[in-house]
C-alpha cells in the first residue's frame, strides 16, 4: 500500500551505499546538505571486491575525518611486478614507501567490507544524513523543483516516496539512475572474462616481499594480489572456449591455482567469473540526476584504480552540489563535474587497457607498451596522475588542474585538517592581501608560509606567488604577480564555508 503522507524532502538522495555512495554521503554531511542514502541490500556485502586505493583517496578519507579509523584496516603496498612465463621480471611497478605530496602513502591494500563499515559508521556523525537499507528505487521523475523518488521498502513490504533536489546514482555498473538519465556508453574496447578467486591462507607464505604479481604468460595471463592479513586474490583469464560456470567449479579452480597453492595452504572464499569492461557513460548528468562511480565508468582492474575513480567523483561532486544547494550557485556548475572528471578517468582506463595488453605480451613489447623501452629489462613503470579535464580552472596559469600538495603545519599537523573541505588560497604572506576580509567572508581559507614551512618553497618552485585550491584539492588557478592574484580573487564566486571533519558541526 502506498504511504499517502506528504513525502519527506532531502537536498540529495544517493542511490547505493557502496564506498562511493558512502563517501559522497559523508562529504555532503560535512557540507551540511540534507542527504538520504537508499540501499537495496540489508548489510555490507561480505566478500571483497575492490582491494586497492591510493594516496588521493586516503586524502579524501582524511577530509571526511575517517582516515585514522581506516588505517588499522589497510596495509601498504610495495607495488606490483610483471613477470614473464619463465618468471623473469618485465616491468617493475614499485611504489615509494615514503609519504607522497598528498601527505599519505601512494598505495594501500584493503578488504572492502572493512572500509565500507568505517564509511557507513561515519554517517552517524551527521544528523542531517539518513541511511535506509533494503529500499529499492524503481522510479525517478524530475520537474523544475526537484525529483520524485519512488522506492520499495523491502523490509516493510510497501512502497514509499521522497522528494529530492538531486539524485546521485552510485548504483554500480547496472545503474538504474543511468537508465533514467538515458545515457549510452562509450566502449573503449576491453571486455574480458576473468576468474576472480579470493582465498584465506591457512598458513603464511613467501609473498615476494608482499608484491602483487602480474603473470604475463600469453597462454593464460593471471594476476596475484597480496591482500590484508591472510587474504590473497588470484585473477585468471578465462579462455575463449571455456564455460564460465565450469571454470569456477572447485576442482577446476584448484587445478588453476596448483602452480601457486594447494588446498593444504588455503580455503577458497569465493570463485566467480567476472567480465571486466572498459566503458564510460556519455552523459553523467541530466538535470537533477547525476552518476558517480561504476555507474559512470568501468575499468579493467590492472591499475587498481576502479574504486579510486569513484572516490574522486565524490570529492569533485560534493562541494559543487553544496554550492548549488546551499549557496545558490548556478546549477551549470554541475556540468563541470563530467567535463573535469571524464578525461581524467578515461586516461586511467586507457592506461589500464594498455597494461592489460602488457600482461599478454613478451618483454620487448612490454617495454614499448609502457612507452619507455630501455636497454636492460625490467622497465620501471611510473604511473602519472592525469590532469582534470576542462572546467573551472584558469587554464592559462601554472598548475591549474593539478593536485595541490598537502602541507605540514608548524605544529606538525596536516594542512587539510586546518582548512577543511573549502577553497584555500595559498600565499607566501597574507600581510599584503587587501582582500583578506572578503576572502574570509566568502569562506576561503588562507594558508601562508607562517603556517607551513614547505609552502613558500613550493610556490617558488612553480614560479607563483599564490595558488587557489578547491575543496577537492585541485588547483583552480595560480598567480605569478599581484595583477594575476587580483584577477584570481575577483573571479571566485563565494563558496560555502565548510568546517574541517575534525570538528563536525551540523548546518
Ligand atoms: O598494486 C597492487 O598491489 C594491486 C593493484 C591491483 C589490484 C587489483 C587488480 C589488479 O590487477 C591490480
Amino acid at each position: 500500500m502506498q504511504d499517502k503522507s506528504t513525502p519527506e524532502e532531502f537536498d540529495v538522495v544517493i542511490v547505493g551505499r557502496g564506498p562511493v555512495g558512502a563517501t559522497l554521503a559523508n562529504l555532503l554531511g560535512l557540507c551540511g546538505v540534507r542527504t538520504l542514502v537508499l540501499e537495496r541490500e540489508a548489510r555490507t556485502y561480505h566478500l571483497p571486491r575492490a582491494v586497492h586505493f591510493d594516496d588521493e583517496c586516503m586524502r579524501v578519507f582524511q577530509t571526511i575525518g575517517l582516515a585514522e579509523a581506516i588505517l588499522p584496516h589497510v596495509i601498504l603496498s610495495p607495488g606490483m611486478l610483471f613477470l614473464d612465463a619463465a618468471g623473469r621480471m618485465l616491468l617493475d611497478w614499485s611504489r615509494p614507501q615514503t609519504l607522497t605530496p598528498m601527505g599519505w602513502h601512494l598505495s594501500y591494500r584493503f578488504h572492502q567490507p572493512d572500509l565500507e563499515d568505517v564509511l557507513i559508521g561515519g554517517l552517524a556523525r551527521w544528523p542531517h544524513v539518513t541511511l535506509r537499507n533494503r529500499c529499492e528505487v524503481f522510479a525517478l521523475d524530475q520537474d523544475e523543483h526537484g525529483v520524485r523518488v519512488r522506492c520499495e521498502d523491502l523490509s516493510k513490504g510497501r512502497l514509499s516516496e521522497v522528494r529530492a533536489g538531486y539524485v546521485i546514482g552510485c548504483d554500480g555498473a547496472r545503474s538504474l539512475v543511468r537508465r533514467f538519465i538515458g545515457s549510452g556508453m562509450d566502449d573503449l574496447g576491453f571486455h574480458e572474462r576473468w576468474l576472480v578467486i579470493d582465498v584465506l591462507l591457512k598458513r603464511a607464505r613467501d609473498d615476494l616481499g608482499d608484491y602483487s604479481l602480474q603473470h604475463c604468460d600469453p597462454r593464460r595471463p593471471a594476476t596475484y594480489v597480496r591482500g590484508t592479513g591472510m587474504r590473497r586474490r588470484w585473477e585468471i583469464t578465462v579462455l575463449p572456449d571455456e564455460d564460465s560456470q565450469d571454470v569456477a567449479q572447485p576442482a577446476k579452480v584448484w587445478e588453476l591455482l596448483s602452480r601457486w597453492i594447494t588446498p593444504a595452504d588455503a580455503e577458497i572464499e569465493r570463485a566467480a567469473v567476472y567480465t571486466f569492461h572498459s566503458v564510460i557513460a556519455q552523459q553523467w548528468r541530466n538535470g537533477r540526476l547525476l552518476l558517480a562511480g561504476d555507474s559512470a565508468h568501468q575499468t579493467p582492474p590492472f591499475l587498481g584504480q576502479g574504486m579510486c575513480a569513484g572516490i574522486r567523483d565524490a570529492a569533485n561532486l560534493a562541494w559543487k552540489l553544496a554550492s548549488v544547494i546551499r549557496e545558490g550557485a548556478a546549477p551549470d556548475l554541475l556540468d563541470t563535474y563530467q567535463s573535469e572528471r571524464l578525461p581524467h578517468v578515461r586516461a586511467f582506463i586507457e592506461l589500464a587497457i594498455r597494461l592489460g595488453g602488457v600482461i599478454n605480451t613478451k618483454a620487448i613489447e612490454a617495454g614499448l607498451a609502457a612507452g619507455e623501452a630501455r636497454e636492460n629489462a625490467p622497465v620501471k613503470l611510473d604511473v602519472k596522475k592525469p590532469l582534470l579535464g576542462p572546467g573551472l580552472e584558469f587554464g592559462d596559469l601554472p598548475l591549474a588542474g593539478h593536485l595541490a600538495p598537502q602541507f605540514t603545519l608548524t605544529d606538525a599537523s596536516r594542512s587539510d585538517d586546518r582548512t577543511g573541505y573549502n577553497h584555500v588560497l595559498l600565499v607566501e604572506t597574507a600581510a599584503a592581501l587587501s582582500s583578506r576580509l572578503m576572502l574570509s567572508q566568502a569562506g576561503i581559507k588562507i594558508l601562508t608560509s607562517d603556517d607551513a614551512n614547505d609552502l613558500g618553497p613550493w610556490l617558488r618552485e612553480h614560479g607563483i606567488i599564490a595558488a587557489l585550491v578547491r575543496p577537492d584539492r585541485y588547483v583552480r588557478g595560480s598567480a605569478r604577480n599581484e595583477a594575476e592574484l587580483d584577477r584570481l580573487i575577483a573571479a571566485i564566486a563565494p563558496p560555502t564555508q565548510i568546517p574541517s571533519a575534525q570538528a563536525p558541526s551540523a548546518a
